[in-house]
């Protein structure tokens, strides 16, 4: 069986945040069967569109995104963004300033990680956000979907503050996802999206801005401001299908473990994923993938001249940048758009050290190889964060 995409970068997202280094942040490829053959089409729209002027302050993210257009991509996304007073988080809700009222959408995953999104938001987490002038309608989802559904048909008049995601890496996926889908999505991608962490790993939050707590994220959500983060895209191109990621995309083990995990979300919450882990480490499937990327011109960042030395030997005469390939065996392809660090895990490792979230790149992690000792040697490696030093890890920076 062969499946082909193609993943292609067309925009960038200011202000904070959505998930996953597990996630749905991150999209999983997987098959189940023994040898798997995927021929990899990457194509990514090399422009980066500017940032906020106020950065990692808070867990609003602000997205402009053109897709597939890479001429004007630059042009279009040049509008001032909103302008998101500071507010202190402190003070009474009587004596916000006109001005300061922020009316947002709260989308709420009552299923996500230990399924105390409902107690930490309306306990801990609605009453601050109140006092700072957060204006709020809280909805929550009532099936896998639905925060996609919300996103894609909300009225942005209605909400022009954006919205705040009270759940895990999926949930903000999952918005991000409807308001690309939409037909005014170049209006609705300028909607800022906010997360309160209540998820199983909430990655995206935790790797960016270093929050991994709901009240140090409605702290910061009051206090206001934008992270800007770049947009990845996958496409199928058999079925067309786009999907649009924040975090990662996984291929090989790691991806079969995250959707063999699904199955043990009800009985086991963030502890699924040390379950489906261990099973399919017990039943590692060869996994056989063609893979086409274009490495990021050393040209282009001197800084990144090292790190993609070994492909840039391979580039074609007259300094014309051309696609790698890789074919085999490979135990996993990690495509990461930020270093993707867990929020929980007693070493805190990471994936990509060298990946930024708003650098216009992505960078792209294969495993070559099979078989358990490999695999193994890799994960204890990641522990320590040595598992680039492994001779059969490349780690190089794509477009
Ligand atoms: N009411 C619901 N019932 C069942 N599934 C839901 C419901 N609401 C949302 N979902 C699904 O749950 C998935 C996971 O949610 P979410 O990301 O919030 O939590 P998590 O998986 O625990 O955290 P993380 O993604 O950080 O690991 C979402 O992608 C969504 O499809």
């Amino acid at each position: 069986m062969s499946s082909s995409w193609q993943v292609s970068c067309s925009a960038a997202i200011n202000g904070f945040t959505s998930n996953t280094c597990h996630s749905r942040n991150y999209y999983q490829h997987s098959h189940t069967t023994s040898l798997q053959s995927w021929k990899v089409d990457r194509t990514l729209l090399p422009r980066k569109l500017r940032k906020s002027t106020q950065r990692n302050t808070s867990f609003f993210t602000q997205m402009k995104f053109v897709p597939h257009c890479s001429s004007d991509l630059s042009t279009s996304c040049r509008e001032e963004l909103p302008n998101y007073l500071a507010v202190d988080v402190l003070q009474d809700q009587s004596n916000t300033r006109k001005g300061a009222v922020r009316k947002v959408l709260v989308i709420l995953n009552p299923n996500s990680g230990f399924r105390s999104s409902r107690d930490v938001f309306y306990k801990k987490v609605q009453s601050k956000l109140k006092l700072s002038g957060f204006v709020m309608e809280v909805v929550e989802t009532a099936y896998a979907g639905h925060a996609k559904v919300l996103a894609s048909t909300v009225d942005l008049n209605k909400f022009p503050d954006g919205i705040i995601c009270v759940g895990g890496d999926g949930i903000v996926n999952e918005v991000l996802n409807g308001l690309l889908g939409r037909d005014d999505f170049e209006v609705a991608i300028r909607l800022p999206i906010g997360i309160i962490p209540t998820g199983s790993d909430n990655s995206l939050v935790w790797t960016i801005l270093g929050i991994k707590d709901p009240v140090s994220a409605a702290i910061a959500l009051a206090k206001g401001g934008f992270t800007p983060i770049d947009v990845f895209a996958v496409k199928w191109i058999q079925s067309g299908v786009t999907h649009f990621g924040l975090t990662a995309s996984y291929y090989g083990f790691v991806a079969d473990v995250l959707q063999l995990s699904e199955n043990f979300r009800l009985q086991l919450g963030p502890f699924r994923y040390v379950a489906a882990g261990i099973l399919k480490f017990l039943s590692l499937p060869q996994y056989k993938f063609e893979v086409e990327y274009l490495p990021l011109s050393p040209g282009k960042n001197p800084e990144l001249k090292q790190q993609t030395e070994k492909c840039y030997e391979q580039l074609s005469d007259g300094g014309k940048v051309s696609w790698v390939t890789r074919k085999g065996e490979f135990l996993g392809i990690f495509v990461c758009n930020h270093f993707c660090k867990p929020a929980r895990g007693l070493l805190s490792p990471v994936i990509a050290p060298k990946a930024q979230h708003d650098d216009g790149s992505l960078d792209l992690i294969l495993v070559h190889g099979s078989g358990r000792l490999k695999l193994f040697c890799f994960f204890i490696a990641y522990q320590f964060c040595w598992h680039l030093l492994l001779p059969y890890v490349e780690y190089v920076k794509v477009l």
